[in-house]
């Protein structure tokens, strides 16, 4: 299965979610909450997935991060952040990181 455009499909789910209903959807709960409680959110799932990767744990790691995930991409959007910013800053990087090591071979 492809799974290409899914992030795409989460990002615009939850930016509809956003303004939702907290009694039938967990996003519109946590934007009720306020950024303050995604930020958290956001940390202790990051901490879930060091602990399940240190732990060795594969099941849960895939688990854990895809929490993860999901929690980063509440907060860009409550943020209103477009994730596609951030797909942009990671392919700048990576034409950044060409030329250093184009650099570094021909030093
Ligand atoms: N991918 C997810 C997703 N991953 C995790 N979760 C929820 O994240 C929560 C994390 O559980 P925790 O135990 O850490 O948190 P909690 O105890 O419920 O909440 P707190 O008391 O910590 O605030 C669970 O309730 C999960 O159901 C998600 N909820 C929603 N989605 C996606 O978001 C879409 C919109 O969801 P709704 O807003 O609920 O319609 C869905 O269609 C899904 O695609």
């Amino acid at each position: 299965m492809d799974h290409a455009d899914l992030l795409s499909r989460l990002e615009t789910v939850i930016a509809g979610r956003l303004g939702g209903d907290p009694d039938s959807s967990y996003v519109a709960r946590l934007h009720a909450k306020g950024l303050g409680k995604i930020a958290q959110k956001v940390g202790e799932e990051a901490t879930e997935v060091v602990i399940a990767a240190l732990t060795g744990d594969d099941a849960a790691l895939t688990g854990e991060a895809a929490d993860l995930v999901f929690h980063l991409f509440v907060l860009l959007a409550e943020r209103g952040v477009a994730f596609d910013t951030v797909l942009a800053e990671l392919a700048r990087r990576e034409g950044t990181s060409g030329i250093v090591e184009k650099a570094s071979r021909s030093s």
